[in-house]
């Protein structure tokens, strides 16, 4: 089973506004809700590629069930421990460009953590667990590497999209993969990242540190896939960008559904652009049509000799 991990779901309330005023009243052109948070995007990804995951972390109030109800009226599996506060109502504004306000999210008691522990117990060396998204702001910020040593004791293979102190942490214990973009690839290294092969230069040194799988992603510029013997880029399709949100989740839910498929690692990465692309052109998450129009728009083509 791969289990999703979103320690700080959200309500994805999203607007459109023409012409933002701030200072005044402004109305909306029109809006939608969706549940949110990284590691939730990635299970709904899968489930429309046909890959079921469990999707855990913490989830309370009316936000909390909104977010249940919604995952359970399409049938993806979860096992959220239950917080009294309520879950946070993350907005995107979307005016001439997107704007973002995530909440913190509620607080987590020491019970609940012990409790949301308790779910790996069960869990075996088959198991995939994909951590995702920022840290709530009552769980310690070394929440990610004490889950992933219990991963480790049992030999599970865990991916990590997250940023910031975060990432850094989760580097140190080699993931199985990682996604960050050439922002937050620039950050870890305190450099500003531009290109493909810039982001190849540092790439390089995570999986020299032991990453399994480094992908990063570039937006509009391309994408890079880094692993121990090969690099791989791959240029995007070209489109409109109707909705950023959950593109970076799209690329993860796409590569690790086909990596769960057994598909080869060229075209789990080719799977997860087209996944990422599909989301970023739609208004909401990929659909499976939607990525298989994109596929034929796609190239990897693997890095050689020097730059390698
Ligand atoms: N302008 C674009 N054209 C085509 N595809 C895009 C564009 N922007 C984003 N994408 C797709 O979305 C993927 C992820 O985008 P990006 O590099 O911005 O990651 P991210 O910052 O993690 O995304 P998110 O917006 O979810 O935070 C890209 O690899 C690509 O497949
Ligand atoms: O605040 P975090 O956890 O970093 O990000 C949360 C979030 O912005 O990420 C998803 C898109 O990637 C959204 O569904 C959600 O609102």
């Amino acid at each position: 089973m791969i289990y999703t991990v979103t320690l700080n779901p959200s309500v994805d309330y999203i607007v459109e506004v023409e012409q933002f005023e701030l200072g005044s009243l402004n109305r909306t052109v029109a809006d939608t809700k969706f549940p949110g948070g990284k590691g939730i995007n990635v299970s709904r990804v899968m489930k429309r590629l046909a890959v079921e995951s469990n999707a855990l972390g913490f989830i309370g109030g009316f936000t909390g069930k909104f977010v249940e109800d919604f995952l359970n009226l399409e049938k993806i599996p979860s096992n959220f421990v239950k917080v009294s506060g309520d879950t946070r109502i993350n907005i995107k504004l979307k005016t001439e460009v997107e704007s973002e306000i995530n909440g913190i999210g509620p607080n987590i008691s020491e019970d609940q953590l012990t409790e949301f522990f308790e779910i790996f117990q069960k869990m075996t060396r088959e198991d995939i667990v994909v951590l995702a998204g920022s840290i709530p702001g009552t769980l310690p910020s070394s929440i990610y590497k004490e889950i992933i040593a219990v991963c480790k004791e049992k030999e599970i293979k865990v991916v990590a999209d997250v940023s910031g102190d975060a990432l850094k942490e989760v580097i140190s214990e080699k993931p199985y993969l990682i996604k960050p973009n050439h922002h937050e690839l620039g950050e870890l290294f305190n450099t500003e990242i531009q290109s493909v092969e810039e982001a190849l230069v540092y790439g390089k040194k995570l999986v020299k540190q032991g990453v399994k799988h480094v992908i990063v992603s570039l937006a509009e510029k391309g994408a890079l896939l880094i692993t121990e013997n090969n690099s791989y880029v791959a240029n995007v399709p070209k489109g409109k960008v109707l909705n950023s949100v959950g593109a970076g989740d799209s690329v993860v839910g796409g590569f690790i559904s086909a990596i769960s498929k057994d598909y080869s690692i060229e075209e789990a990465f080719k799977i997860g652009v087209a996944a990422g692309s599909a989301t970023a052109f739609s208004m909401e998450l990929c659909t499976k049509q939607k990525i298989e129009e994109l596929l034929p728009y796609i190239e990897v083509n693997e890095v050689k000799g020097e730059e390698r």
